[in-house]
């Protein structure tokens, strides 16, 4: 996979919002035999996690059948999403010997539970992030996975768009980079309906470090290449209803290498206005060197645009750089995804995956991030 660095013509920009917004439909070869995928839960973020990507790889996926805990919401959700076959329950799904593998996008209290469910049954998990309510929990999930020899891995789409590889390149380059001493990044939203959603429950293990938080720590875990030691609370606001519950929060990570090395995260699920005209709607993260900085605007939605611009510390000269993949300009970050866990579970090519050792430690800044903040552990 060769990733083209250079910021693309009018032309190629214009054809890749094109096959973004009106993505090919692709002939299913005779002799296919896709991967049948079983979705637990009418999730919202189903569609676009993996019944759109897997159109764009008919030969590999196929999204077989969706269950929810009612059954009629299975069959209108299958029917929009023309989906052939619905289970009348979670149970019925997993056991179904015709599913190949499952995809879970429950509510993350409940992502331990069904996940084990689908390793009792043999199947491959591709698990919504975060994968557990909390590191102890991730660390029983994956052990056990691991015991029965079943795969389970988690959805953090990111990880999967080349942009994620482009920038490790460049900081990589201690010459010309010198030595990563600050991370900061934000994933900031304001959500509609937040109150009434499984994000506002903390027995469903909510809240905004769990579920947009976790995308910026998992950058700074990647781009730091040292997990943090503790976190202090900078800011945060918790839900009026129950407040274990944070609603926006920003946090400084603290590194055993050096005191000065930093990371900060700025999160929310009802980030004020105020704030987000501070940190800017857009998700980036900027990761500083001791030469050069640089600022990786939208990780998350970069088929329809992103931007890795690096400055010279010294010279104040920008480079700007993109990361796209020949014939893959318009896959995002979930279709990039799709593909590794396909890759994976009919190869077992799975050093392209989210590794179990990322999804612990991940979980692991989480916890430490909600000790920083004086809340209690997700259950
Ligand atoms: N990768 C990404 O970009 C994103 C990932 N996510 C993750 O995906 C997961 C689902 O998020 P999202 O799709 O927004 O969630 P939804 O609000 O759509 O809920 C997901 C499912 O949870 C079940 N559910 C809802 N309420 C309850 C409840 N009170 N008790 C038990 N189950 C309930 C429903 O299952 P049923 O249909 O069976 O009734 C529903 O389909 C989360 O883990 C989240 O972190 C979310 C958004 C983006
Ligand atoms: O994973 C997610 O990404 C986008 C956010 O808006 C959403 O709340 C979260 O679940």
């Amino acid at each position: 996979m060769s990733i083209n660095s250079a910021p693309p013509s009018w032309s190629a920009t214009f054809t890749r919002l094109h096959d973004v917004i009106f993505p090919s439909v692709l002939e299913v070869p005779s002799t296919a035999k896709p991967l049948k995928l079983g979705i637990l839960g009418a999730a919202k973020i189903a569609p676009a996690a993996v019944i759109k990507p897997a159109k764009l790889m008919p030969d590999k996926v196929t999204v077989y059948s969706v269950a929810a805990r009612d059954p009629a919401r299975a069959q209108a959700f299958a029917k929009k999403h023309g989906i052939p076959k619905t289970h009348n329950t979670y149970e019925e799904l997993i056991n179904d010997p015709e599913i190949d593998v499952v995809y879970i996008p429950a509510p993350n209290g409940l992502h331990y539970e069904w996940s084990t469910k689908c390793v009792d049954a043999g199947k491959p998990v591709l698990l919504e992030k975060p994968c557990a309510s909390n590191a102890e929990q991730a660390r029983q999930l994956f052990e056990y996975a691991e015991s029965k020899n079943v795969l389970v891995t988690e959805a953090y789409h990111w990880y999967f768009y080349p942009g994620r590889k482009k920038v490790q390149e460049i900081i990589g380059d201690v010459d010309s980079f010198g030595e990563v001493m600050r991370f900061e990044g934000s994933l900031s939203a304001r959500l509609k309906g937040v109150e009434t959603d499984i994000r506002s429950s903390f027995d469903l293990a909510g809240g905004a470090l769990m579920d947009t938080g976790c995308y910026p720590i998992s950058w700074m875990r990647t781009m730091m290449s040292e997990e943090p030691v503790s976190a202090k609370k900078l800011t945060c606001l918790t839900y009026d209803k129950d407040p274990r519950i944070d609603y926006f929060t920003q946090l400084e990570y603290s590194f055993a290498s050096n005191p000065d090395k930093k990371g900060i995260i700025h999160t929310g699920l009802k980030t004020p206005f105020t704030e987000l005209y501070k940190i800017g709607v857009l998700p980036f993260m900027k990761i500083t060197g001791t030469k050069k900085e640089l600022t990786y605007t939208l990780p998350v939605y970069g088929n329809f645009y992103h931007d890795i611009a690096v400055k010279d510390l010294e010279t104040g000269k920008v480079e700007h750089f993109k990361a796209y993949v020949q014939g893959r300009e318009a896959w995002n970050t979930y279709a990039f995804q799709l593909d590794a866990f396909y890759n994976a579970v009919t190869q077992g090519k799975a050093e392209e995956l989210v590794s179990k050792e990322f999804s612990i430690k991940t979980m692991e800044a989480i916890d430490m991030g909600y000790v920083g903040l004086g809340l209690p552990l997700r259950e």
